[in-house]
């Protein structure tokens, strides 16, 4: 392999993780090869990921203690470069490692720091993978439901990513949780899907594993044909991969099956080869487990002697391994072999022995038991908590989300409300504004906007009053424009209302604001006059006079003046305004009779400029 860059390498180790081939020991041999280069070309990341795969060889082939030495070296490093695929990694052989040493704080505080990075993750693979080692170690320690949890969360993420490796290692876990939950069809089940998923791989490692799983599990149901084909699979397999340990796991299994079957001298022949591999390998716990299975067999062919020589071999194994439900087993193998040879008191004495022990046993798993569903118990209730506060946060985020939609409608009211106030006020403005409009144009000439015949009469009439009311003088003058019909047959309709708007505004501009007028109808017009004297209406008239011949009027010539006939009528004591006006009516016909242009008083007249 070209392993001359270190990308490379890199690439080199990708390769040899995803292998399922390669033969253990020529992987640690290959990974071994890659560390010293990576060591001597400081290519510290390509160190540790093969060191990782190392360790997890090792860890599979239950080499702990070397495994447990390169995750104490390389986890630290690992964390603080921030490689976070290899820290995950490395931990879950951690987990594996802690596993091994039965189920206690340190494996619960280890699995709670998973779950939390495998939040982190989400559902990428790494996730899958904490999951489905978390899954396996509540397995191991007999905490199926929360087992079965995890394993599930690991296979769908798996499923999803088409992760086949993994998913098998998912399925096989989630057939030994259904294995020890004795529902053995549903783990078969599982562990035949797992060996096609291998098969297909052409992963024959775990092919063995699995194909001994099933033959193991067909061996408890009792199904002794399946149960030995899939175990000569498995044999074959680990055979072809010159994996040692497979072999003898294989053969193990097929002697405990000949057992099953009443086939002594078949199970004897296995358990003979096997417990010279566990010797060498130093596997006490296999050793003792088959050279129980050889006890048993020398005692179905009732070679009572050769079963009693297995007794020391089997006493020197218990103080190596130091485990009590093994001293349970070899103190009922004892009371059995001494009362076959009739040695009754040694019997008695043994099973008293393993009596007591089995008491002592019992009390003392029934007290683990109690402290495993605490712990459970505890867990749950952590859980519990974590959940409650994570529904109170998110309670929390609700109520923040619902305030501010709060805030927001209300924002959204009191803007439309403002728009709303805003409207209704200018309609109201408006309203007044067309009301007043409307007002002003009942009371004004809309021709020339003087105030018209109902709005002179009603100012006459409050004047009229005030000036009885005070005592003063009041008086009336009723103007008619000269010859008016002749402006208009001359000039047109047009120019005699230009006349008439230009009469308007010289009124308008010459009177002062106490002084009154108004457009009476046609061109005759009305004034009204609060304490003056006929000079001071003559005045007032004159000035008119002046100003509305000054004033240019459209399509009228400038030099032609009009002039105005006015009768004018001074209030006294009992007369009412009508007949002041008649009065002043009858004033104006005398100025129109005497020739036009001048002011009637009551008894005398002056000539307009
Ligand atoms: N252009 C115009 N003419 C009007 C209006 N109102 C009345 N007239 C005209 O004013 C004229 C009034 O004429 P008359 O009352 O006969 O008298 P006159 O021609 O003014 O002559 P004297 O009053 O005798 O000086 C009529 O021809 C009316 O048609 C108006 O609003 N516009």
């Amino acid at each position: 392999q070209d392993i001359s860059t270190k990308e490379k390498m890199s690439a080199h180790i990708d390769i040899l993780t995803e292998d399922n081939v390669m033969l253990p020991k020529d992987m640690i041999a290959e990974l071994d090869q890659l560390i010293i280069v990576s060591k001597q070309n400081n290519w510290l990341e390509n160190e540790i990921k093969a060191q990782t795969l190392k360790a997890e060889w090792l860890a599979f082939l239950e080499k702990l203690p070397t495994a447990s030495t390169i995750v104490d070296k390389y986890l630290p490093i690992a964390q603080q470069q921030k490689f976070t695929r290899l820290t995950v990694r490395l931990q879950l052989v951690r987990l594996s490692i802690y596993d091994s040493k039965g189920f206690n704080e340190s494996v619960e505080l280890h699995i709670s720091q998973l779950l939390d990075s495998a939040k982190q993750w989400g559902t990428n693979l790494e996730a899958g993978s904490i999951y489905s080692a978390v899954g396996h170690s509540y397995l191991m320690h007999g905490l199926l439901d929360k087992s079965l949890i995890y394993l599930k969360k690991a296979y769908e993420i798996f499923v999803t990513h088409n992760d086949q490796a993994n998913l098998s290692y998912a399925l096989n876990s989630m057939a030994n949780l259904y294995a020890d939950l004795e529902d053995y069809e549903t783990s078969i089940k599982y562990l035949h899907e797992s060996l096609e998923i291998n098969k297909a791989m052409k992963d024959k490692l775990s092919s063995s594993i699995i194909a001994h799983n099933l033959g193991t599990t067909y061996t408890k149901i009792s199904n002794f044909e399946q149960a030995k084909s899939y175990l000569d699979e498995s044999l074959k397999l680990a055979l072809a991969i010159e994996d040692d340990i497979g072999v003898v796991w294989a053969k193990h299994a097929l002697a405990e099956l000949y057992v099953k079957r009443k086939l002594p001298r078949e199970a004897l022949a296995l358990f003979q080869q096997v417990v010279v591999t566990f010797e060498e390998t130093g596997e006490n716990r296999e050793l003792f487990n088959s050279r129980i299975g050889m006890f048993d067999c020398y005692v179905l062919i009732n070679e009572l002697d050769n079963a009693q020589a297995q007794i020391p071999l089997l006493e020197s194994l218990l103080k190596k391994l130091k485990n009590d439900s093994y001293r349970l087993e070899l103190d009922k193998r004892i009371s059995q072999i001494n009362y076959l040879k009739g040695d009754f008191k040694s019997a008695y004495q043994a099973l008293l022995s393993y009596s007591d022990e089995s008491e002592r046993q019992y009390a003392k798993e029934k007290r683990q038991n109690i402290q495993k569903l605490k712990v459970s118990f505890d867990t749950e209730i952590a859980e519990q908590k974590s959940k409650a506060l994570q529904k109170e946060n998110e309670l929390q985020q609700l109520k923040f989300e619902q305030q501010s939609n709060e805030r927001t409608l209300w924002l959204v009211i009191s803007c439309m409300s403002m728009v709303i106030i805003v409207s209704i006020v200018f309609l109201l403005v408006r309203q007044n504004q067309s009301k007043l409009h409307y007002k002003s144009m009942a009371l004004r000439d809309t021709l020339t906007q003087a105030p018209n015949r109902r709005a002179i009469l009603h100012n006459a009439e409050i004047l009229f009053s005030q000036a009885k009311s005070e005592g003063s003088s009041f008086s009336i003058a009723l103007v008619d424009l000269d010859k008016f019909k002749k402006v208009n047959d001359i000039y047109g309709h047009d120019v005699g209302d230009e006349v008439l708007k230009s009469f308007a505004s010289a009124c308008k501009e010459t009177l002062r604001k106490e002084d009154n007028y108004g457009r009476y109808g046609g061109e005759e017009w009305l004034f009204a006059f609060n304490n003056l004297a006929p000079n001071d209406i003559t005045t007032i008239f004159e000035r008119i006079h002046k100003t509305f011949n000054l004033t240019n009027i459209k399509g009228y010539p400038a030099e032609k003046h009009i002039t105005f006939s006015a009768g004018v009528a001074f209030s006294s004591s009992n007369k009412s305004l009508q007949t002041l006006i008649g009065e002043a009516d009858s004033h104006l016909y005398k100025a129109k009779e005497t020739g036009r242009n001048r002011l009637v008083f009551a008894d005398e007249c002056h000539l307009l400029s």
